[in-house]
């Protein structure tokens, strides 16, 4: 049976009332999101410092079923895989830039029962993550320079995304950062089918719709 791509939305909780963890990420999927994104910062890897696994695994005691990817901007990824997996995460993707043996922490986190993604930042070409597609589940294409949510969309990475697309027609393509109705449809026509969205989902005044409208154009551009 031929695999086929599905649209998915996963808006990342990075700008919501992080007081309100758990209220506001119901809320996503109550309104439809497919996934959360979850977005681990350590203060090195980026200027900015959000929370670890004690937070994710709080969140999965109350959010028994919905996935959970967390974006790990961490200079050591390969540190946190267990406690990820103990809390519950269900892909673990991490960017390749800080990694001396990318092939060992795609390894470690498989064995640990996540799917892996592997990420890169605006400013690494997609050369240096091409060589891990064969052990990964999904590529994520940064399209801000990591560390802040509500920054504007660079669209010189699309030519990343169409690259992949074209050459891995049914590799997971994740886009992050700057992403909503406004900057969708090129995502959607370069070739993503993985979108995050942050700022524009959680300050949408109809998350429902919104959601709704990144994944139909998304769906729109792979079905054609
Ligand atoms: O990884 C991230 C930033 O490093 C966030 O996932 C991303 O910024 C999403 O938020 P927004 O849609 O507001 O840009
Ligand atoms: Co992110």
């Amino acid at each position: 049976m031929t695999r086929h791509l599905k649209a998915l939305i996963g808006p990342s909780i990075l700008n919501a009332d992080l007081s309100q963890l758990y209220e506001e990420s119901q809320k996503l999927l109550d309104n439809g999101a497919d996934y959360l994104h979850l977005d681990v910062m350590d203060g090195q890897f980026v200027p900015n410092l959000t929370f670890g696994h004690p937070v994710v695994k709080c969140l999965r005691g109350k959010i028994k079923d919905a996935f959970f990817e967390t974006h790990m901007m961490v200079e050591k990824p390969e540190q946190w895989i267990t406690p990820m997996a103990d809390a519950g995460v269900n892909q673990y993707t991490f960017h390749i830039e800080p990694v001396k043996d990318v092939i060992e922490v795609c390894r470690k986190v498989r064995e640990h029962g996540m799917k892996v993604g592997v990420a890169i930042k605006p400013g690494t070409p997609v050369s240096e993550v091409e060589k891990y597609i064969s052990i990964s589940d999904m590529v994520l294409i940064m399209t801000v320079e990591p560390g802040f949510g509500g920054q504007k969309f660079m669209e010189n990475q699309m030519a990343k995304v169409q690259y992949l697309r074209e050459n891995y027609p049914l590799l997971d393509i994740e886009v992050d950062g700057g992403v909503g109705p406004s900057t969708i449809n090129c995502c959607a026509n370069a070739g993503a089918n993985m979108i995050v969205s942050g700022t524009a989902i959680i300050g949408s005044a109809d998350q429902a719709a919104t959601i709704k409208l990144l994944r139909s154009t998304v769906q729109d551009a792979i079905n054609k």
